[in-house]
């Protein structure tokens, strides 16, 4: 599923107009109809329905919707919210043949009048403004999208809720707040976006026979699930042995903090790592040793002896490496990120302390030839952007593509929607994974499920989203049949890794 701006989208649907041939009406019938018929999966006849229609095409869609519903003896009538003049080309032939089969349309945009609609309802369709917006909403759109937040018992919006910006970065806007939206044809990107998805309520893109194939340029961002997953991730070869899924090497772990490099490794073999080295200070590797009998240890660091010893790693038997999960801020954790991005000649992944030291200087980032990942939450990458948190989440795939373009970087940018971008710009967001995984040591795991990925995939992007599926898709089925958003540990997702593959594969 493509996931566009406004013109993005408008894009598309003017190839599909003018280069395909399929005449906009048509368009605009297939939008109506195949909203109508998800719309009545979720209302009943006996429902009162007020669909509130708007000048542009979004409101062209509203028609569609009440001719269909009228004709399927729905209890339907239209509030025109706009003067007759107003409504012109495609939304006026749809409004036409709406009135032809006797459906009813009041013009009215008068509070008191709108207020009375709103409370007689069962079900309001919001079909004023779609990806059409522009600015905040100008009255008398503002104080109608009021009394419908206020006192509507149902809304569905079409396409995108009124006065919700289709793009990031755009905050100062007022809209309504839907139970569901109908989504035309591919996700906007404010579905993704911490301030504007909460508008959407539950949601669902319905296809409308957009055609892009023969398009030059087709949009850059999708959406990773469940089919991307059983179509990308590598068979095992059976004939295989343990150096075919990947030697992996994980940096980390300090005295304070020797949990998160033991559940990474732990995640990591689960995941598919044929095998793994822990590269963690001395004192470490006596208190994990026991929790991860499957993994070998290496000394890459002795704060009680004489500093570093990271000189002795061997780069050369590993073929990735993940480093910074609890590995602490000190002079001597630098030092060892800078040498390991410096000498090691495989992709490396950085994640937590190890984005910390990259920070005194991300150039470093740039120099390497061999791929490195970064897997940064908001306040990391906020942190090496120098932009303020907010900012970051109001554009999070703009920031993404900036970072990654800048240092020649693959982004894992964690989050509820956790956005992979690839160097070149191409980005995907997940599609699994819930509020359970908000603890601390998610992302020890998610480090090391990456790091098994990418030994085992060719493509790197495709191993990064498959990374982050697994993760979240174990969090999901572990919540689903046995835990609950509050008792879920980093641990348990780690032990719910198998239920992912025996489900999906
Ligand atoms: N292209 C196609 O063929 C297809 C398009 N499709 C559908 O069309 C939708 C896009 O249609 P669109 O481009 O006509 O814009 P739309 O969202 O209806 O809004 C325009 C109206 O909003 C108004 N308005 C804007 N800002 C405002 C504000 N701040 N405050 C108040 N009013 C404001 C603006 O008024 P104006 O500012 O011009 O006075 C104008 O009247 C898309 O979401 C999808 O549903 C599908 O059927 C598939 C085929
Ligand atoms: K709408």
């Amino acid at each position: 599923m493509y996931i566009v701006t406004a013109k993005e989208m408008y894009e598309m649907d003017r190839h599909t107009i003018q280069e395909i041939g399929l005449d906009e009406r048509l368009l605009m019938e297939n939008a109506g109809r195949a909203v109508s018929s998800k719309i009545t999966g979720i209302i009943s006849k006996q429902n009162q329905i007020c669909i509130f229609v708007g000048s542009g095409n979004n409101g062209g869609d509203g028609f569609v919707i009440a001719r269909t519903l009228h004709t399927q003896n729905y209890n339907v009538t239209v509030l025109q919210i706009v003067p007759d003049e107003r409504i012109t080309g495609e939304a006026l032939y749809h409004k036409t043949l709406y009135l032809n089969c006797n459906g009813s349309v009041h013009v009215s945009s008068d509070a008191t009048e709108v207020d009375k609609f709103v409370t007689s309802s069962d079900v309001i369709i919001d079909a004023m403004i779609g990806i059409g917006v522009h600015d905040e909403l100008r009255e008398p759109v503002y104080t109608i999208v009021s009394i419908i937040n206020q006192k509507a018992d149902f809304v569905i919006s079409v396409d995108i809720p009124t006065g919700l910006p289709a793009d990031e970065g755009i905050t100062g806007f007022s809209a309504i707040h839907a139970d569901w939206t109908f989504v035309i044809e591919a996700a906007k990107m404010s579905l993704f976006l911490e301030h504007t998805a909460p508008y959407y309520g539950k949601w669902e893109v319905v296809p409308i026979g957009i055609s892009i194939n023969t398009m030059d340029d087709v949009p850059k961002k999708y959406t990773w699930g469940e089919h991307h997953f059983r179509s990308t991730l590598p068979k095992r070869d059976p004939y295989a042995h343990k150096g075919t899924h990947g030697k992996g090497l994980a940096i980390g772990g300090s005295v304070e903090m020797p949990g998160s490099i033991a559940m990474t490794a732990k995640a990591a073999l689960r995941a598919g790592a044929g095998l793994l080295t822990v590269g963690t200070a001395k004192n470490v590797i006596s208190s994990i040793a026991q929790t991860c009998i499957e993994a070998t240890y290496l000394m890459v660091d002795d704060h009680n002896e004489h500093g570093g010893k990271a000189a002795a790693i061997p780069f050369e038997r590993f073929d990735c490496i993940v480093m910074g999960m609890g590995m602490g801020r000190d002079k001597e954790a630098e030092r060892l990120v800078m040498h390991v991005l410096n000498e090691a000649n495989c992709p490396v992944i950085v994640d937590a302390d190890g984005l910390f030291h990259v920070k005194a200087d991300p150039s470093i980032l740039s120099k390497r030839s061999d791929p490195i990942i970064v897997t940064p939450h908001p306040g990391e990458m906020a942190m090496l952007l120098e932009v303020p948190i907010a900012e970051l989440l109001e554009k999070p795939f703009h920031y993404s593509r900036a970072f990654a373009a800048i240092h020649q970087v693959y982004v894992v940018l964690k989050g509820k929607h956790t956005i992979i971008t690839v160097p070149d710009g191409k980005q995907a967001v997940n599609q699994t994974g819930n509020q359970g995984l908000a603890k601390g040591g998610s992302g020890d795991v998610l480090s090391g499920i990456i790091l098994a990925m990418v030994m085992q995939h060719k493509n790197i992007f495709q191993a990064l989203c498959n990374a982050c599926f697994v993760h979240g898709a174990a969090a999901d089925l572990l919540i689903r049949d046995n835990h609950s958003y509050y008792d879920l540990l980093a641990t348990d997702v780690i032990e719910g890794i198998p239920a992912v593959y025996r489900t999906f594969l």
